[in-house]
């Protein structure tokens, strides 16, 4: 086989290194003589695949896939080659080199030239395949592909980095939020609860912490089935948080139960919002019983509130459900 014009991406994707992107970059986009060598285990240099080849510079029995890598030049340029070829795995970075009035191994054409080797690796510092690209001796080439070289790293380097961000934001928001009804989760929402409270206590803020929980949920669950309970859950959190300011804090303590924060709101404004919210749920056929606990002077931490808002939610159960309990005085809805 003299010629062939291949893409194969198998060389370049079986590890994902940005040496490997550019390779295969290059091997696709440069209008270059090119080959792929393999590495063998004893460190032999076979050619596996050839591109855009000068078939009267090539045309011999000895250069073609296949053949060993060596046979490229003549004797004692091919001691150089393999030397820069063992440079090329051994550094596993690029590597170039000027092959001095030689002549590929055709048995005749003089010809100046470069070779540039590029490392291809199958897996971290692994150098399985050389990607050789035959270059004019002049320094044009060698310019444009270090400058097409450094650019596709660069746009690696980027693109990486987005999808590193991606991911991490990703990750950031599983890590916090409750995976049915998109609220917080308890831990999350405990550690921002906290940071309200500290701040809310360090400038005499007001704070309120509001509790609630569905009515007989176990009921739905029991006679609806456990899709109509989630169905319900997730109606509550989108009420939630359409009712409340944007940075307000709305999470799921557990089961059927969820926490709201509102920082820089006094009772009554706690109320109100609570109202507004039993009145939304009514319309959607659900019914809440609410406890509203607001900061008071000798709270030590979040859980001060937390506890006498889950007491005052207990008394809205007990006083007959779909009421709102607060710290001084009972509504009913
Ligand atoms: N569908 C569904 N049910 C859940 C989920 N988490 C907890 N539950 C159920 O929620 C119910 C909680 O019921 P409780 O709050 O103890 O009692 P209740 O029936 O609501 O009664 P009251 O609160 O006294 O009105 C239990 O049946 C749990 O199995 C969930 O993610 N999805």
């Amino acid at each position: 086989m003299l010629s062939s014009v291949c893409n194969k991406p198998d060389f370049f994707s079986c590890f994902d290194c940005d040496f490997n992107s550019v390779a295969k970059s290059l091997w696709e986009c440069f209008p270059k003589e090119m080959m792929i060598v393999r590495v063998t285990e004893r460190n032999h240099y076979i050619i596996e695949e050839i591109k855009h080849l000068q078939p009267a510079e090539f045309s011999n029995h000895l250069i073609s896939v296949g053949k060993p890598f060596r046979n490229l030049l003549p004797s004692p340029l091919a001691e150089e080659l393999i030397v820069n070829c063992t440079r090329c795995v051994k550094g596993g970075v690029p590597v170039n080199f000027e092959v001095a009035g030689g002549c590929f191994n055709t048995g005749g054409n003089q010809r100046s030239f470069r070779l540039l080797l590029f490392p291809i690796m199958h897996q971290p510092g692994v150098v399985s395949h050389l990607l050789c690209i035959v270059l004019n001796s002049d320094m044009t080439s060698m310019t444009q592909i270090a400058t097409y070289s450094e650019q596709e790293v660069e746009r690696r380097v980027i693109e990486r980095t987005a999808e590193l961000v991606a991911t991490n934001l990703h990750l950031t928001y599983l890590a916090t939020h409750d995976g049915l009804t998109q609220t917080y989760n308890r831990r999350h929402l405990l550690d921002l609860a906290n940071t309200e409270f500290k701040r809310a206590a360090r400038y005499g803020l007001s704070l309120c912490v509001m509790m609630l929980d569905i009515d007989h949920f176990k009921t739905i669950n029991d006679e609806q089935g456990h899709a109509a309970g989630d169905h319900m859950l997730k109606t509550l959190a989108h009420a939630m948080r359409s009712t409340v300011r944007d940075w307000d804090l709305v999470g799921r303590y557990g089961g059927d139960e969820f926490i709201i924060i509102l920082p820089e709101t006094d009772i009554q404004g706690a109320q109100v919002i609570a109202e507004r919210l039993s009145n939304t749920l009514q319309s959607a056929r659900l019914s809440v019983s609410i406890g509203i606990a607001t900061l008071e002077l000798n709270d030590r931490c979040i859980d001060d509130l937390i506890n006498r808002a889950d007491h005052l939610l207990l008394n809205a159960k007990r006083n007959g459900r779909n009421r709102i309990e607060c710290t001084s005085y009972a509504l009913t809805a």
